[in-house]
């Protein structure tokens, strides 16, 4: 399937309502399964939210969990805690690409029971659970925060909780700050400094509900759209000023794009095109917030905006091998680009020649079609395989049409 996307009017004051953070949802989902007082609202309508939340109650021997890197990440770390559990662990066949061994070493350090199907370090895995864990663990912390969210997340389960050590450079820092405030939120005590975690345990909690804030990478699209835009506004819900997502930092971020954030009392954000931008060349390091990567990078070339994007070395190992799809698809719209294997650099050059529709190849990455339909409001844009879009905004196209860009799905 293709979506043809093409800019049909202006709409000035749009108003989009975006579902909650994936990332929030599904650490709120794991806690729930640990912790059964909490209710949890604006619950994310994703794709690895909703699979995450039936694997949580699934009763199958094997648990399959498709594309979403938090949901096997996590339920590794749940299964291996969950004393009765006999489970064999799959996804994707990207999954089945994605690597899991640091936290699988970990968790047999802390004495768990968990064999690989089929390649070492990779997805399936062979989930028994135990009666008692060790409450020690080292692990490397540069390859993905999702391991060590992992980790914590079980934590205050533990009869004795857990010391977790980190070695190295940590990597997409705020997502594990984003776990432990959820801890504190439900009453966990911890202790984070340097490279050394403790969590202590929880044995009961006070029934609380909790809601989700939406979701910031989804944010970003809208944020590309009226950065392209010559004067958009549109208004966004439901976010806040103080919020867990390090991918917030977008309205710090687009400032450069001379989009302006404002903050209203009511749970929204209203995001306008305030001036013309004189930057020519942005440089930004982006080792806490590897998803607005794409985003950033597509907005730079629609504003004609040389780019350079330092802190993506785990944009290899994500949906797909995301520097090499940027390079590739901007590639084919007359872009000059460079990768490396943690980098992305893009010279300034004009998008004005292009007036026929360029098709984008999605590569099974929903960011990959997102970060690339804002284009939509320069030329017209198709994207293969676009429903790819749902593992974390389900109603990506319909939200698009409220700000006045058309879709038309063709076989
Ligand atoms: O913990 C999370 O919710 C996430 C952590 C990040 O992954 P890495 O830590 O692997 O970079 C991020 O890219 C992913 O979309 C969500
Ligand atoms: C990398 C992502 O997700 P995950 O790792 O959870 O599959 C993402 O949503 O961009």
């Amino acid at each position: 399937m293709i979506a043809q996307l093409k800019k049909i009017n202006t709409v000035k004051n749009a108003v989009v309502a975006i579902t909650g953070s994936k990332s929030e949802s599904n650490r709120l989902l794991i806690l729930q399964a640990l912790f059964p007082d909490i209710a949890i609202e604006n619950l994310s309508n994703s794709d690895d939210t909703v699979v995450l939340s039936k694997a949580l109650k699934s009763t199958n021997p094997v648990v399959d969990i498709h594309h979403a890197g938090t949901a096997m990440r996590f339920l590794t770390a749940y299964f291996v805690a969950k004393k009765d559990s006999n489970v064999v662990l799959t996804g994707s066949s990207r999954m089945q690409e994605r690597p899991i061994g640091l936290l699988v070493q970990a968790l047999r350090e802390m004495g768990a029971n968990i064999e690989y199907q089929e390649n070492e370090g990779f997805p399936p895995l062979q989930i028994k659970g135990v009666e008692k864990l060790k409450n020690k663990v080292t692990i490397a912390a540069g390859v993905s925060s999702q391991y060590i969210s992992a980790l914590m997340l079980i934590a205050p389960s533990l009869k004795e909780g857990l010391k977790i050590e980190l070695i190295g450079d940590i990597t997409s820092r705020p997502y594990l700050e984003m776990t432990l405030k959820l801890l504190k939120e439900i009453g966990v005590t911890y202790h984070f400094q340097g490279q050394n975690i403790t969590i202590s345990p929880l044995t009961k909690i006070a029934p609380q509900t909790i809601t989700v804030e939406s979701d910031w990478s989804s944010a970003s699209y809208f944020y590309s759209l009226v950065a392209l835009s010559s004067n958009m506004s549109v208004t966004l819900s439901a976010y806040k000023k103080d919020s867990l997502q390090g991918d917030a930092s977008l309205a710090t971020v687009y400032e450069n794009f001379g989009v302006i954030t404002q903050f209203n009392g009511d749970n929204t954000i209203t995001i306008t095109k305030e001036k013309e931008v004189d930057l020519t060349e942005i440089h930004l390091n982006l080792i806490n917030t590897p998803d607005i990567a794409q985003t950033i990078a597509v907005t730079s070339f629609g504003l004609g905006i040389s780019c350079n994007l330092t802190g993506l070395h785990t944009l290899k190992i994500k949906e797909t091998d995301r520097l090499e799809a940027l390079k590739t698809e901007l590639s084919k719209l007359g872009a000059s680009i460079n990768v490396t294997n943690k980098s992305l650099h893009l010279k300034a050059n004009s998008v004005a020649k292009i007036s026929e529709v360029k098709t984008i190849e999605t590569y099974q990455d929903h960011r990959m079609a997102m970060a690339f339909a804002p284009l939509a409001l320069l030329f017209p844009v198709a994207i293969e395989d676009p429903m790819v879009v749902s593992k974390s905004y389900p109603e990506f196209y319909s939200d698009l049409e409220k700000i006045g860009i058309s879709t038309t799905f063709l076989e």
